[in-house]
């Protein structure tokens, strides 16, 4: 696998569904205590294999609820599949949930700290890159405002500068780069492409379709939870918006 980045074999997720409608918490906890409730099988992602290049800008698409949070998680490595397995050639950025390792008491500066310490960053490297990152992210003054106060696009561009700051291998971009404003799409469009220009393998997942056809090389369509198809973005992005 020289020139792959990532090698994602037969993964299959398979979650249990209560498939019995309780009108009561209590009614749910008698019910499972006497281990009454039924459970269905729920399948994510069905058997999903697919390889992206090294340097590559790799596109998934699909319907709400076709599979692709669930894929990204699987290959960032913080969910395990009930099936299959996933090679990764390099240190991995995910941006998926950045928000989730958000606190929002604590300003923007703090929070820097916070993540970077939760994606692994030393203090020493947060302190030496804070400046780059608070000059990505733009946030003048609020910077140094608790996160609360702060809209879901700016919350995204310190997400987004925080991840890029240092150069991964394989970088994880889902749908915060579209509550960005057109400004910091553009800038950070120009920042990916300049991250694949030197190497790194870009995943990039979103329903703004237009945005996917114009960055990435190939594009992956999951349709409930299979691969429906692959093939360069053009194709497949038409194929889809015609389906
Ligand atoms: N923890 C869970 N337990 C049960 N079902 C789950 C769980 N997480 C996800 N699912 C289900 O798996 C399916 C795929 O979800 P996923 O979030 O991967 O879809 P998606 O393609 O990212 O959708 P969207 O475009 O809406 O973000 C959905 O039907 C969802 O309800």
């Amino acid at each position: 696998m020289n020139d792959i980045a990532i090698q994602v074999s037969n993964i299959t997720m398979k979650y249990r569904l209560a498939s019995e409608k309780v009108d009561s918490l209590k009614h749910f906890i008698i019910k499972k205590f006497k281990k009454e409730m039924k459970y269905e099988d729920f399948y994510a992602l069905k058997n999903v294999s697919f390889s992206v290049n090294k340097g590559e800008m790799f596109g998934i698409v699909g319907m709400n609820g076709a599979g692709k949070s669930t894929m990204l998680k699987i290959i960032a490595g913080v969910q395990k599949p009930t099936q299959g397995t996933v090679e990764r050639k390099g240190m991995i950025a995910p941006l998926i949930e950045l928000g989730a390792g958000f606190n929002g008491e604590l300003t923007g500066m703090e929070n820097i700290m916070l993540n970077g310490l939760l994606l692994g960053y030393s203090k020493k490297f947060i302190k030496e890159k804070l400046d780059e990152i608070v000059e990505f992210a733009e946030l003048g003054k609020f910077i140094h405002t608790p996160l609360k106060n702060y809209s879901s696009g700016m919350k995204a561009r310190l997400g987004f500068s925080i991840a890029t700051v240092v150069k991964p291998e394989i970088l994880i971009v889902d749908e915060v780069l579209s509550v960005g404003d057109f400004k910091f799409k553009e800038k950070s469009e120009q920042k990916i492409n300049a991250m694949t220009a030197n190497g790194t393998t870009v995943l990039f997942v979103s329903h703004s379709l237009g945005q996917v056809e114009s960055i990435c090389d190939r594009v992956l369509w999951l349709e409930q939870g299979c691969v429906k198809e692959i093939g360069p973005s053009k194709e497949i992005i038409s194929k889809f918006k015609n389906s």
